[in-house]
């Protein structure tokens, strides 16, 4: 998620969670406290538990008084992931404790924050690391940074957002490595909590470059990976800095997460349809053929409609395109059909004449947009087509939005999908929306408790389905 500007931007292998077979499911207290501790270890996509091959187990969502769902373990064995909570609170003690977490939250032009769900989110493991005493470096990219520090893309505004949820100042370091930040991390006190600045100001970052992961390391005696939203990158901060620290476990927030969605969408109540739309084409375009083998219907919205339409060589003016996914969008195309899946692309969107709230609005067919012109929100014979294919749906899951919703003139679809949403949650759907930028919108519309989930993930949870390994909860430790 970057600041506003165009173009802004679900194996796992490991969850810690508590299972419980179809016979012992009745009593959820009797359950959950019966396999506290027990390594149970669970096959949802790519994550295992070592429970008998085949056995249908119920996973317990970490939020109380949720729903269970049911989850098809056809299991391999792979270690479960350790979490804080496997570890006594003394061991905390005086550690410095190096937490990843995802505070990639939107800013306006002005850097103030739209959206705290993520750095709320990030609260409860700080606060758990704080109460037992440890030295708390925290850690965030924040945008996508190209070369090096930019003011836009500070953590400043987080640093002052944590210390009101936490009631404590947290300091913001200069930097997130060097000799400034290591007497820093030195003076530390028990219940002190640090924040480094953007890690993604070092393009060594994204590469997860040896050296600057051993950079991060240094010193560090316990690394906690809570950025879920980010456990799909192998970057240096959330798994390169795994192979020089001793022990590294996940934080409450990445449990919650893999917990619920596996829970979720290993075995969805069908009809199972996805919703894909935001700005992140290229690494969002790759999940949809994945989706295709899972989901009943596929529904396409937001800036990642245009790189189709170009594909079956329609007029996109303007608009958002990923030149070099058009012949994977020309294939995903074909292979909808050949699987008879639904695919379903916008009839009509709400073209602008420029990228801005002020812009000149018409509607046009999504397929035939005017030169000059570009699509930013799906028009509302649209909102009435994807209502019609949302009907019926058990289970939905949802990344990007449907236009560029912080422009009040290109939230109309958005709103309109979030409300259509909230309905189906009331008729017992389970409703999934993931992203920052999504969960931005619907907080907006203020419809987020509506939903069954609300995940700080978007690419994060849409890999998760596809069945990819994460390599942020990989380099975590075995339970
Ligand atoms: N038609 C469009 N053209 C350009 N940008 C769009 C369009 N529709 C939505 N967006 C932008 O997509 C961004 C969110 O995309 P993305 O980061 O993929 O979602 P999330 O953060 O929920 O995973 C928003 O900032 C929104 O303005
Ligand atoms: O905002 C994020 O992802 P999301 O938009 O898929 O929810 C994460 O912070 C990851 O950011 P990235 O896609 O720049 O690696």
């Amino acid at each position: 998620m970057e600041t506003l500007a165009m173009g802004s931007a679900v194996a796992a292998t490991g969850l810690t969670t508590r299972v419980a077979t179809q016979a012992a499911v009745q009593s959820r207290t009797t359950v959950s406290s019966a396999f506290v501790g027990k390594s149970l270890r669970l096959k949802t996509s790519g994550v295992s538990l070592a429970a008998p091959a085949q056995q249908k187990l119920r996973v317990i969502r970490a939020d109380a008084g949720a729903q269970t769902a049911q989850v098809d373990t056809k299991a391999s064995t792979v270690a479960r992931k350790a979490n804080v909570n496997d570890l006594p609170g003394s061991e905390f003690e005086g550690k410095t404790v190096f937490v990843r977490a995802d505070l990639n939250v939107p800013l306006d032009k002005s850097l103030n924050i739209t959206d705290d769900t993520r750095i709320r989110a990030s609260v409860p493991t700080i606060q758990l690391l704080v109460k037992n005493g440890a030295k708390v470096v925290l850690a965030s990219h924040l945008g996508r940074p190209k070369s090096g520090p930019e003011d836009k893309f500070s953590l400043k505004p987080v640093a002052g957002r944590l210390s009101e949820l936490l009631g404590q100042t947290v300091e913001l370091a200069p930097d997130s490595i060097g000799p400034e930040v290591e007497s820093k991390i030195a003076a530390l006190k028990g219940g002190q909590v640090l924040l480094l600045e953007n890690v993604r100001f070092y393009k060594e970052e994204e590469k997860n470059d040896v050296e600057f992961s051993k950079k991060l390391a240094k010193n560090i005696d316990i690394f906690v990976n809570d950025a879920f939203g980010t456990a799909h990158r192998a970057h240096s901060s959330t798994a390169g800095i795994a192979e020089f620290v001793n022990k590294k476990v996940a934080g409450l927030l990445l449990e919650k997460e893999l917990t619920y969605l596996a829970g979720a969408v290993s075995a969805p109540a069908k009809p199972f349809v996805a919703i894909v739309g935001g700005s992140k084409v290229s690494s969002k375009i790759t999940v949809i053929e994945s989706l295709m083998s899972v989901c009943d219907k596929v529904i396409l919205g937001g800036g990642m409609i245009f790189t189709f339409f170009k594909a079956d060589g329609k007029n996109v003016g303007g608009s958002l395109v990923e030149d070099d996914k058009i012949d994977l969008a020309k294939n995903l195309v074909a292979m909808a059909k050949e699987k008879g899946v639904e695919l379903i692309l916008p009839v009509d969107v709400i073209a602008a004449d420029k990228f801005a709230p002020d812009a000149a609005t018409q509607i046009t067919s999504s397929s035939d947009i005017p030169e000059g012109w570009m699509g930013l929100d799906i028009g509302p014979d649209s909102i009435k087509q994807f209502q019609d294919a949302l009907k019926g749906s058990k289970t939905v899951l949802w990344n990007g939005p449907m236009g560029v919703f912080e422009f009040k003139a290109f939230a109309e679809g958005t709103t309109a999908i979030a409300k259509t949403l909230a309905g189906l949650t009331k008729e017992g759907a389970i409703t999934i929306i993931g992203g920052g930028d999504s969960v931005a919108a619907v907080e907006q519309a203020g419809l987020a408790s509506e939903m069954s989930h609300v995940s700080t993930g978007g690419g994060a949870s849409l890999e998760l389905l596809e069945g990819k390994v994460l390599p942020g909860v990989a380099a975590l430790d075995d339970f």
